[in-house]
């Protein structure tokens, strides 16, 4: 499975720019026949959660639209990263996936709220799994904060999941938290971590970049600078097995102790 992270500059506050470099991007690395791509955590609003009420339609249905066409048009898997999703219940940080007909198979909601940034005031938490299946290989989303709960990862991963896909706005002040947890979650739970930060700023942070393709034995088979860019990954999915049978982690946890 060839992977392509699109590693986007996001406009604060301004959707219709975000969605036109996106997809310029996408466009970009296309003919490199490309099975799946992802983009960053709230890559359409960025975090002006002050606005989202004006920039984010009902559902996201606008969004939704748009991202399952790139997908048809180019019989292409799209996870189109996280975007706020307005409902009657609140706004959700709504991670989602479409198959290459164009068809939304997944909507996960971002469980865990990241205090730091606010997101408790303006966002509403998920309570659902992130699980789905890509070309028939078992996956699962997370987003940003979600890494840094490993029991949460690990459920996903004894139900199934052998591709992580996360979307992310990391700031830069802890690029080297990005790194570590998500080769630690690669590694232990022996499955692929692919993970899509923004580049740039807005008016409060600045963002890490180095967005990141790693494997289940932990080594890091794409990864991009602080800039604006596109990245690319092969994945051989038959490498999951391999090292599950080597260090079979599965077989020896004790949960009966823990
Ligand atoms: O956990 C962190 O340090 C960053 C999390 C974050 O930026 C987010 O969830 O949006």
């Amino acid at each position: 499975m060839k992977i392509a992270l699109i590693q986007l500059d996001v406009a604060f506050g301004d959707p219709e720019k975000n969605v036109h470099q996106s997809k310029k991007m996408i466009d970009s690395v296309l003919k490199e026949n490309i099975d799946t791509i992802l983009l960053p955590e709230l890559w359409t609003t960025g975090y002006d959660l002050e606005h989202l009420q004006e920039t984010t339609d009902n559902n996201g249905e606008n969004i939704k639209r748009i991202a399952g066409g790139w997908a048809k048009e180019n019989q292409v898997n799209i996870i189109a990263g996280s975007i706020a999703r307005k409902t009657e219940q609140g706004i959700f940080n709504t991670f989602i996936a479409f198959d290459r007909a164009g068809n939304c198979i997944k909507e996960y909601s971002k469980v865990h709220l990241f205090r730091l940034m606010n997101e408790e005031k303006y966002l509403t938490a998920g309570d659902q799994d992130g699980l789905f299946s890509l070309d028939g290989v078992q996956a699962a989303g997370f987003i940003c904060y979600d890494i840094r709960f490993p029991e949460w990862i690990r459920k996903h991963v004894l139900s199934g999941a052998r591709l992580l896909f996360i979307p992310a706005e990391w700031p830069k002040p802890r690029l080297d938290h990005w790194r570590t947890l998500l080769t630690c979650r690669a590694i232990e739970n022996q499955s692929y971590v692919i993970a899509c930060n923004r580049a740039g700023s807005d008016p409060d942070n600045e963002f890490a970049g180095h967005s990141m393709v790693i494997s289940p034995w932990g080594e890091i088979l794409a990864e991009a600078g602080e800039e604006e860019s596109v990245i690319t990954a092969d994945i051989d999915l038959s490498a999951i097995d391999t090292i599950r049978s080597r260090i079979p982690v599965f077989e020896d946890r004790r949960p009966e102790l823990y």
